[in-house]
């Protein structure tokens, strides 16, 4: 049985659901499943716009067959080379032998590096401004390379003012019956998830993705159809800011994320402590988080979120508490900057994790480090109270 959504008059959504993988990438836990969209252009010649993941394949078929009516595929735009959204394409040549495979040079290379079909012939290369004219639709290509890979362009429909968007705009989590963002709670039940998409797929591409958006403020666009996620019909700008904002890596929200590392819970009540004198000082928005207990990928979406970061950690064997290590190379990796942290430090004989995540932010963009930094000799003691208030002033002030 066909699952499909009409997106416009003659634009479908043939996409399926992915509620079984545990980790996007093999790396993100995703809970909430994912989608892989895909979209059927049924003008006098009909289109493709990217395939689905392999584990999908049967339902993507059977979507498609019906969607098309009997009639035949003619063309398969490839926007995005990466497997979760081209493992179709070997079958889909099969059963429409005309079709026409449409990407950029670097799309078509990448087809014979991942798979060992006979292309040639039946290959369309386009560039920046190309158009592909099917009767009433006018599709117009833009690159966006590394907006997530080298290959990517995005793909504007002139007639239905649709912006096939590949990875940009693309959030985890199932489509359950709802396509459309406005069908669904999307700021209470997807903007975490969306936010956790950008910064861990997207983050570090940000200058790319400003490059993107400029090209899309240039254009009349209606709709977004992104290659995870809902459908933006609705309310585009509100979306398009957070973006826009997330790319710029300036912070959402006035706000701060404690994040904690603690082997025996000293450095965790530390963290605790300073929670609470935050929240007294007035603070409402303060979140804390175990970086031993907390995907990572969770965490860098809330530092994308948060103006203000807490970072406290227990010394290990001389270094960093190893979790927190590994935040702060994600943080690097994702090109993390703009926001304004403070320390919390901790070791039984000689503590070194302060200055040693201080080198780190170092090596990141218009990082501020707050002076004062908290310092335990394994526990936080009472007589550490006015160093305590200094800590939490100087971050209330920094706010
Ligand atoms: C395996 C291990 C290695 C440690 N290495 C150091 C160290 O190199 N320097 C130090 O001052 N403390 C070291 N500590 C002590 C921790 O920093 C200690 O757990 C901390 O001071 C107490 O905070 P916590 O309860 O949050 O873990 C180590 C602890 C463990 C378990």
């Amino acid at each position: 049985m066909q699952i499909t959504r009409k997106v416009t008059d003659d634009i479908v959504w043939v996409g399926c659901n992915d509620r079984r993988l545990s980790r996007f990438e093999n790396l993100f836990p995703i809970p909430r499943g994912v989608s892989y969209n895909s979209y059927l252009i049924l003008d006098e010649k009909t289109v493709l716009m990217d395939t689905v993941d392999g584990s999908v394949t049967q339902q993507f078929l059977e979507n498609i067959a019906y969607a098309l009516g009997g009639r035949s595929l003619d063309y398969l735009i490839v926007q995005h080379m990466e497997p979760d959204h081209c493992a179709n394409i070997e079958e889909l040549l099969y059963r429409y032998p005309k079709l026409t495979i449409v990407g950029s040079a670097k799309a078509l290379q990448m087809i014979g590096q991942f798979y060992d079909m006979d292309i040639e012939g039946k290959t369309m290369a386009v560039k920046e401004g190309d158009v592909l004219n099917t009767g009433s639709h006018t599709l117009r290509f833009a690159m966006a390379p590394m907006v997530h890979w080298p290959e990517v362009m995005v793909t504007y429909d002139e007639k239905d003012k649709v912006l096939f968007s590949a990875d940009a705009f693309g959030t985890f989590g199932a489509l359950n019956g709802k396509l459309f963002s406005d069908e669904m709670d999307f700021d209470g039940e997807w903007m975490a998830d969306a936010r956790r998409y950008y910064s861990n797929i997207v983050g570090k591409y940000g200058m790319q993705v400003q490059g993107l958006l400029k090209k899309a403020a240039a254009l009349d666009i209606q709709v977004i159809c992104p290659l995870h996620g809902p459908v933006w019909r609705e309310n585009l700008e509100h979306f398009v800011d957070k973006y826009d904002k997330w790319s710029r890596y300036e912070p959402e929200d006035k706000a701060v994320v404690i994040i904690y590392g603690s082997i025996y819970g000293n450095t965790e009540a530390a963290a605790d402590a300073v929670a609470c004198r935050l929240t007294e000082a007035g603070i409402k928005d303060v979140k804390m988080y175990d970086v031993s207990d907390v995907h990572v990928s969770e965490l860098i979406s809330e530092i994308f979120r948060c103006s203000h970061i807490v970072l406290a950690c227990s010394t290990y064997n001389g270094g960093i508490y190893p979790p927190m290590e590994n935040l702060l190379a994600d943080m690097k990796a994702l090109s993390v900057q703009k926001r304004t942290v403070a320390l919390v430090e901790n070791g039984t004989w000689a503590a070194a994790s302060g200055r040693l995540i201080t080198k780190e932010l170092e090596e990141m963009k218009e990082m501020q480090i707050l002076d004062k930094k908290l310092s335990l000799k394994s526990v936080l003691k009472q007589g550490q109270e006015e160093e305590l208030e200094a800590f939490v002033s100087q971050i209330v002030e920094a706010m």
